[in-house]
């Protein structure tokens, strides 16, 4: 199975979180799972995504949850339309994202990401997404994802370098 951020293209393959193009990015990898609906990104922290010592930063955890989600996003959309990412490589960026923080994440652990979508709608898509540790759900997540177009990004009037 090929994980869902591999069919961004190289434009879009920048992201610190799931960019495959990013050498000192998180470089998540999401798979989507039809028979279920769902999707599944594992990911195991380093030590210095600590928190306090034993735990995992949350910031980390956030960003897991983003990257998660705007893949999800693309898998469901695909999905909903019945067409293969392959030929239509969906992007999808972050309206919003809400992280409830449980339970503190013990570092060492691989951790599992479980997304469902909870809405597919035009251009948005809403994602649940759960974190486990282990078999211990930690971290809840929700986020709304629009999908972007060809230069995005790329206006007039967005700074420059940005
Ligand atoms: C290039 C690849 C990068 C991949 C990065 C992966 C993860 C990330 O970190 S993304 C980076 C952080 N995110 C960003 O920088 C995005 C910045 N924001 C934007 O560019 C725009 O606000 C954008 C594209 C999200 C939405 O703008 P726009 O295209 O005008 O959408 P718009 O037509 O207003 O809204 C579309 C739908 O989304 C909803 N929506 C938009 N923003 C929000 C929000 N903040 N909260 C809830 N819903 C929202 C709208 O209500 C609308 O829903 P509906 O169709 O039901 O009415």
């Amino acid at each position: 199975m090929k994980a869902i951020q591999l069919y961004y293209p190289p434009e879009w393959a920048h992201c610190y979180g799931c960019g495959y193009l990013n050498a000192q990015g998180l470089r998540i990898e999401t798979y989507w799972h039809p028979e279920r609906g769902e999707s599944e990104t594992r990911f195991t922290p380093k030590p210095h995504h600590t928190a306090i010592p034993g735990f995992v930063y949350g910031g980390l955890l956030a960003s897991l949850v983003d990257c998660h989600s705007t893949a999800t996003a693309a898998a469901a959309k695909a999905a909903a339309e019945g067409v293969s990412l392959e030929e239509a490589p969906l992007r999808f960026v972050t309206a919003s994202l809400k992280v409830d923080f449980l339970k503190p994440t013990p570092l060492g652990p691989e951790l599992r990401l479980v997304g469902r979508p909870k809405e597919v709608k035009g251009r948005k898509v809403v994602v649940e997404t759960e974190l486990y540790a282990e078999e211990t759900l930690t971290v809840r997540g929700e986020a709304v994802l629009v999908q972007i177009g060809e230069g995005f990004g790329r206006s007039e009037d967005a700074p420059a370098g940005g």
